[in-house]
């Protein structure tokens, strides 16, 4: 079952455009949405809410457009604080209980105790990581299946960062929940999501499992034509001192020539492939 069905998406802005973006977000997976910055994360996250309209294509959320009900099932954490800067946890609590059907303030409270929120201060008074601790908290205590988080770890330091990296895989446990994480944190992705989805200028430039990058993808650096021969050659990389082909039988290869320097390569280095190197496949 799909929780996130994106097919074929436009959205126009006068200087951008979303451009036939398709993907799914299945259950019991964590998909990392990377890309630079104006690379159409919100853009595309707005739209899966519903906040903006698209042009075309359409948009499906547990097999359905969305509806009140299905925005039940939701929990959504953007990295600006989303309440008002004057209310405190407590408010929230009370706000939202009349927001949500299935609101659970002893879980609301429960995180709030767990991560030592002060709930009687207003949200103006708490720091960064405090703040986005108590949108998490609202975002997970109404029993959602999804959560749609735009830059949630974005600001925080390190050990807060750990904290609710943890609580993600946390709540990933259920076979039945599912998180859609866009993030320029690329070790946090690189810690917790299943799959990667990179999106550049409004296209989605790949599509992978974080595994296949892992075992399969690397960066090859050789000028030996028997093994470049072999290789599996995506992107070629120029620089001082020589070329370097990005390349998805890195473990072939390896087999193959074991002499041949061929190292796994990080979301940042692929991401830096992608953008800047010369299409080869
Ligand atoms: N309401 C709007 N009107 C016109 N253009 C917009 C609007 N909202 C966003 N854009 C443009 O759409 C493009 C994509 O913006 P978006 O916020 O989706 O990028 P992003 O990938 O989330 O970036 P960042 O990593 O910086 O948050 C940008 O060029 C932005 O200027």
């Amino acid at each position: 079952m799909n929780h996130i069905e994106v097919n074929h998406i436009n959205k126009k802005y006068e200087q951008f455009q979303l451009s036939n973006v398709s993907f799914t977000v299945p259950a019991g997976c964590i998909v990392g949405f990377i890309g630079e910055n104006g690379a159409g994360k919100t853009t595309t996250i707005k739209s899966i809410l519903n906040c903006i309209m698209i042009n075309q294509g359409e948009i499906k959320l547990f097999g359905k457009p969305i509806s009140n009900e299905i925005k039940e099932e939701i929990g959504v954490v953007f990295d600006q604080n989303f309440f008002y800067e004057g209310l405190s946890a407590k408010d929230i609590d009370l706000i939202l209980k009349n927001t949500y059907k299935h609101w659970d303030s002893q879980l609301f409270y429960q995180y709030c105790t767990d991560w030592e929120l002060p709930i009687n201060q207003a949200m103006k008074q708490l720091s960064k990581g405090m703040k986005m601790k108590v949108s998490i908290a609202a975002a997970l205590a109404h029993h959602p299946k999804l959560l749609i988080l735009d830059e949630a770890t974005s600001g925080l330091d390190p050990i807060s960062r750990n904290d609710i990296l943890d609580i993600f895989l946390d709540f990933i446990q259920d076979e039945d929940h599912s998180i859609f994480f866009s993030s320029h944190i690329t070790s946090d992705l690189e810690k917790i999501a299943d799959r990667i989805i990179f999106i550049h200028k409004g296209k989605i430039l790949f599509e992978k499992d974080k595994d296949e990058l892992k075992d399969n993808y690397g960066v090859l650096k050789t000028q030996n034509e028997e093994i470049l021969k072999d290789a599996h050659k995506l992107r070629l990389m120029r620089n001082t001192f020589g070329c370097e082909y990005l390349i998805d039988n890195r473990q072939e290869i390896h087999q193959a020539y074991p002499e041949a320097v061929c190292d796994p390569i990080s979301i940042d280095d692929l991401m830096v492939f992608y953008v800047k190197g010369d299409e080869l496949a």
